[in-house]
């Protein structure tokens, strides 16, 4: 994961940050095409989020670091995804596949960009689920272009 290169989302903003950090966490696909994934196991997932923006805070910041980190590590790392408020058994638009907790990810850094002075934004987050499967997730929106 770390140094790792990832693919690059196209934008025109000035700025452009990448965090990478890992959390472990149980999960499992209530769906019959998820096969033994139905049953609860867990991975260490592999993230890296990538904002951009034009304007910096009054630190010189895009944004902190470590807020990326606590976001999103502190939330899910040792946890049990289904468990979560952000997924649902019912509603497979909320399942916890790789997809849906990348796009999750990309929606709570969001929300708190958007209470930000300087209001960057989530471009892509990159996750790694297994040593042979990722997702990139990249959020359709006006703001993600400078
Ligand atoms: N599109 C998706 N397909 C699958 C997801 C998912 O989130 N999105 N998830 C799973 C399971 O959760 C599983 O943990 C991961 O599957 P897989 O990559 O098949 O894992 P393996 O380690 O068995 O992969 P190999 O390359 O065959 O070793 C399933 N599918
Ligand atoms: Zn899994």
């Amino acid at each position: 994961m770390i140094q790792q290169i990832y693919p690059a989302p196209f934008h025109n903003f000035s700025y452009e940050l990448n965090k990478d950090f890992h959390f472990a966490a149980a999960h499992y696909i209530p769906h019959d095409a998820a096969g033994k994934c139905q049953q609860v196991h867990g991975h260490t997932y592999f993230a890296n989020v990538t904002i951009a923006g034009d304007q910096l805070d009054d630190s010189g910041f895009l944004v902190n670091f470590k807020t990326i980190k606590e976001l999103l590590h502190d939330r899910f790392d040792h946890g049990v995804l289904n468990d979560d408020k952000h997924f649902t058994n019912e509603d497979s638009n909320f399942f916890p596949t790789t997809e849906i907790v990348a796009r999750v990810m990309c929606e709570i850094i969001q929300e708190y960009l958007d209470t930000t002075s300087n209001k960057p934004a989530c471009l892509q987050v990159f996750l790694r689920e297994t040593p042979t499967s990722y997702v990139v997730y990249r959020p359709k929106k006006e703001r993600t272009s400078s």
